[in-house]
């Protein structure tokens, strides 16, 4: 499923926030990634009609959200699991998809009972289908929200944080979970978690003050902090540049290892080769300087 962002500009009152945002991307898992009051809620629910564009304009495969018969056709291709999704804590899980199922325009009775099924065995929900929602924990309720995303079997799917507040293990099956689901559609993942992007997002794009910095491969970002990335360990305080963004800091017992993103090596520093989050940093620090690279620009530096 083809999307393509043109021109997208959102504001709420005064404040500006979306600015220009021009994205294009296809099948498969796009990791959204920025700091807080990016813009990037906003433009999951402007891509899922909750919000309607100030100017510009959204297509999804033919469909222009800018029309109602674009947004009402959109609708039945899409599963969107928001931030916060209230579940109705007296329903079950059964249920609730079935309601779901209903509202995404699935007719039949037998058909959203299937669909309801099957999302609860591969959610390994099976054996709480008949519990009440409020009963449940939050890793189960989190997996309740992906099979209500996937009820209709949508082909474009939007989450928004889905693994924050889950413990490791959850985690690890939720990213397996969306992994599969980015086998053959189009999967929107927007998060804070880079981990969660590296292992399962081969393509990204980087939203910052409202405006995509960086589009590209995940490994194009990752190389943004190529020759920028640097260990330091030390017994004594930690190192006070203000030119310098520090990454980490792992407390050995006979020092701190550093972690550092800066455009000069701190004395007595090595080279190290850059994670995802460091390369995230030299991208924000370019962001913030004002001359963030464009994908082209990243994905040059193979
Ligand atoms: N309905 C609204 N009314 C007024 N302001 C809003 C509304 N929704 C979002 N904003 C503002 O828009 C900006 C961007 O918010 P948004 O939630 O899109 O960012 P975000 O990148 O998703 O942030 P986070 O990572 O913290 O979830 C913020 O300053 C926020 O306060």
């Amino acid at each position: 499923m083809d999307v393509t962002v043109t021109d997208l500009t959102k504001s709420f009152r005064r404040q500006r926030v979306l600015d220009g945002v021009n994205l294009d991307f296809g099948g498969g898992m796009l990791g959204l990634l920025g700091p807080n009051g990016a813009g990037k809620t906003t433009l999951m629910r402007l891509l899922t009609s909750v919000l309607r564009a100030d100017s510009g304009t959204i297509s999804i495969g033919r469909h222009d959200l800018g029309t109602r018969a674009g947004r009402a056709a959109v609708k039945r291709m899409l599963g969107y699991l928001p931030q916060h999704l209230e579940l109705y804590p007296d329903l079950t899980a059964r249920e609730f998809l079935d309601y779901m199922g209903l509202l995404k325009g699935v007719d039949s009775r037998r058909e959203r009972r299937r669909q309801a099924d099957e999302l609860l065995e591969r959610m390994e929900l099976t054996l709480v289908a008949r519990r009440r929602l409020g009963a449940l924990s939050g890793g189960m309720r989190r997996r309740v929200g992906i099979a209500q995303a996937l009820m209709g079997d949508p082909r474009l799917i939007v989450v928004d944080e889905p693994t924050a507040g889950l413990d490791p293990e959850e985690r690890m099956r939720f990213r397996v979970l969306l992994a599969g689901l980015g086998e053959q559609r189009t999967v929107v993942l927007s998060t804070h978690i880079l981990d969660d992007v590296a292992q399962t997002c081969p393509e990204v794009a980087v939203l910052a003050a409202g405006q995509v910095v960086y589009r590209g491969t995940t490994s194009g970002l990752t190389r943004a902090g190529e020759g920028r990335t640097f260990r330091l360990r030390t017994a004594g305080p930690q190192p006070v540049d203000t030119g310098l963004s520090v990454v980490s800091a792992v407390a050995t017992g006979d020092g701190v290892d550093y972690r550092i993103v800066a455009e000069e090596p701190p004395a007595g520093a090595e080279k190290v080769a850059p994670t995802l989050e460091d390369g995230y940093t030299a991208l924000m620090r370019d962001a913030r300087a004002g001359f963030a690279g464009s994908a082209a620009d990243l994905d040059a530096q193979v």
